[in-house]
């Protein structure tokens, strides 16, 4: 997808460095010969690699998806130990070899705790520049939404996504719209059923259960949109979900990467201000924040060990 041109534009050619561990090098280099074969115009070079200071050498985009995945009966914390030194070791490789703007998406999970132990670790790129990937529950509410409303996906906008990428998240369509026949409503009054939008939730669990392995391609296609809309800009008057460092906006905890409603221009994410919060959503923002400082702590005990 990245290079086909679906992030960066179809006229934007690019070099795509692929790190992977020692013992998968084989399997890489198949990879490799498949990029090869798939003919792509605007790829204009490989570099497959097991070493961090290569593959992040020079780097304008990062997507971080090196990581273990969750398995059935697993929590997302349960990842914890095993993931978070991986994002100690690739911050520090961002600091001393990839470009000072490049932008980072985390992938992995905890993805939230790990972008802000990668960021902690590169302390000589500004903090804006570290992401967790919330994209894919965003297009997972918006995609049961459509179905429930009877539209394409497309027409379904502004669904927020607050919080960490866990169980503790919070889908809120209450400021979503719909697009029925070229006019726009709000996704309350199109569905007509308080209890099932509340009902709109996390699915990375059902997806585990039926594939017995975790989300690929629709997480695939989420790290690409969530690239493409922070480096191309958002669609004026729409916002998207991302988790970034937080500044305490709607009463979240300060300096945990939490995922808010953004807008993105020329580069830039901003949290989107002034959405109202009833209590009920005050409760589920208090909830997932609570969990993601204790990830944060837990985190950082790992790492200090
Ligand atoms: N945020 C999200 O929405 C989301 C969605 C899907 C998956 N994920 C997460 O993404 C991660 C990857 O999932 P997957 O299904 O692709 O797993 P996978 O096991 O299929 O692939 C992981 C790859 O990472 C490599 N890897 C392991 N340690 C590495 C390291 N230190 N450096 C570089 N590469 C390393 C592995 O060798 C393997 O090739 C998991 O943590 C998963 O939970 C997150
Ligand atoms: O749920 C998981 O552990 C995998 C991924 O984060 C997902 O949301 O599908």
């Amino acid at each position: 997808m990245v290079a086909k041109g679906d992030v960066f534009g179809p006229n934007q050619p690019l070099i795509l460095h692929l790190l992977d561990i020692p013992p998968m090098m084989g399997v890489l280099e198949g990879v490799v010969m498949e990029l090869a074969d798939c003919a792509l115009p605007l790829l204009h070079g490989v570099v497959p690699t097991d070493d961090p200071a290569v593959a992040f050498k020079d780097v304008s985009a990062a997507f971080l998806v090196g990581a273990m995945p969750r398995k059935q009966g697993m929590e997302r914390k349960d990842l914890l130990s095993a993931n978070v030194k991986i994002f100690k070791v690739q911050g520090e490789a961002l600091d001393k070899h990839a470009k000072k703007d490049v932008k980072v998406l985390v992938v992995g999970n905890p993805a939230n705790t790990n972008a802000l132990v990668c960021s902690k670790y590169a302390p000589s790129i500004p903090k804006e520049n570290f992401t967790a990937m919330t994209r894919l529950d965003q297009n997972r509410a918006q995609a049961q939404i459509a179905q429930k409303v009877g539209v394409p996906v497309g027409n379904v906008t502004n669904v927020i996504i607050w919080g960490n990428h866990s169980s503790t998240q919070f889908p809120d369509a209450s400021h979503a719209l719909v697009n029925i026949s070229g006019k726009e409503v709000k996704a309350t009054e199109a569905v007509k059923d308080d209890n099932w939008m509340r009902s709109v939730s996390f699915s990375g669990a059902a997806v585990i259960a039926a594939r017995k392995m975790s989300s690929a391609m629709s997480a695939a296609k989420a790290a690409c949109d969530h690239m493409r809309d922070w480096f191309l800009g958002t669609v004026p008057d729409k916002f998207v979900s991302m988790g970034v460092i937080s500044d305490g906006s709607y009463g979240a905890p300060k300096d945990v990467v939490f995922s808010f409603p953004v807008a993105t221009k020329a580069g830039k994410w901003q949290i989107v201000q002034g959405l109202p919060v009833d209590d009920f959503a005050k409760k589920m923002l208090a909830a997932t924040g609570k969990e993601l400082e204790e990830e944060k702590s837990e985190a950082m005990s790992v790492i200090e060990a």
